[in-house]
């Protein structure tokens, strides 16, 4: 569990980050959704430890960052596995080497024991026999289930996404967010995840928040944010009309004012 409390960061007189509150759970997708430039990436840089908050607090599973000695911080920081937009593999490798890379950095293992390692993880993201190819040889969902590999390859308590289905497809996009949701729940992470893709959101969002302009302006649950009043909220999921009428038709239905067999019957007769 990720608590933070009061965050605030900015970059000279500009306030980025503005009295931030919420906890992240374990065990779930917390997912942080809001317009470009609304301070998600900032504040993800925060939680890893890239930028320090100019004040607030952070607490990783009841440890306050900012109370740390160096060799907590140290430990904390192998604890932490990061999916990058885009997959960040380093091209010059092969996916086994890539994977391998945080063994090596971290690790005093032998050849064999990281080996072993590496192919347990590409097991799970379904790639097994992928070792020897390199970023270049494989597709973008491949590249990031690479990179879903290397970022679970220490037994991370803490798992951050940034955009993991930047550049994708929407079916591939929903392999991966089922992936890393298989992941959260099977190992026990504490997920988060910054992203812009309403399907994610519905899909695997166990917790959202929605930031705006810097400060937290609403969180829920996947099954609540549907029916929120908050309208900052409603027009970034609801962005298009014709999202807007499909929701207010849904709710015209929850409320009992329409049948959607009746519309259904409706479509029917007008596709012939
Ligand atoms: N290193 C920095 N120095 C100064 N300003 C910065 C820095 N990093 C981010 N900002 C500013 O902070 C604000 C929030 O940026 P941030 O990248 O967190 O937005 P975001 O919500 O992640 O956007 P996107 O969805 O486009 O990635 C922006 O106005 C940005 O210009």
């Amino acid at each position: 569990m990720i608590d933070i409390k009061n965050i605030k960061k900015g970059f000279g007189e500009k306030v980025v980050i503005d009295d931030v509150s919420t906890t992240f759970k374990t065990g779930k997708c917390n997912l942080i959704i809001g317009t470009s430039g609304s301070g998600k990436t900032v504040l993800m840089k925060c939680l890893v430890g890239l930028f320090e908050p100019d004040s607030g607090e952070i607490c990783y599973d009841g440890m306050n960052f900012s109370e740390m000695n160096e060799d907590r911080r140290k430990e904390l920081r192998q604890s932490i596995g990061m999916l990058f937009q885009g997959s960040a593999l380093f091209d010059s490798m092969t996916v086994e080497q890539n994977i391998m890379f945080p063994l090596d950095m971290f690790t005093q293992n032998t050849l064999a024991e990281k080996l072993k390692r590496v192919n347990e993880v590409l097991h799970r993201v379904n790639l097994e026999g992928a070792n020897k190819k390199f970023p270049a040889e494989i597709s973008g969902g491949m590249k990031k289930r690479v990179g879903i590999a290397r970022a679970i390859v220490l037994n991370p308590k803490y798992l951050f996404c940034d955009e993991p289905n930047s550049g994708l497809d929407p079916q591939t996009s929903l392999l991966i967010d089922k992936l890393i949701k298989e992941i959260t729940v099977e190992y026990n992470i504490t997920t988060v995840i910054n992203t812009h893709d309403m399907n994610s959101v519905m899909e695997i969002g166990d917790h959202i928040m929605y930031m705006y302009q810097g400060h937290k302006e609403w969180e829920g649950t996947n099954k609540e944010i549907i029916f929120s009043k908050n309208k900052l909220l409603n027009d970034f999921i609801f962005a298009s009309e014709f999202l807007q009428d499909a929701k207010d038709l849904r709710m015209l239905e929850v409320k009992g004012k329409i049948d959607m067999r009746d519309i259904d019957e409706l479509n029917k007769q007008v596709d012939g």
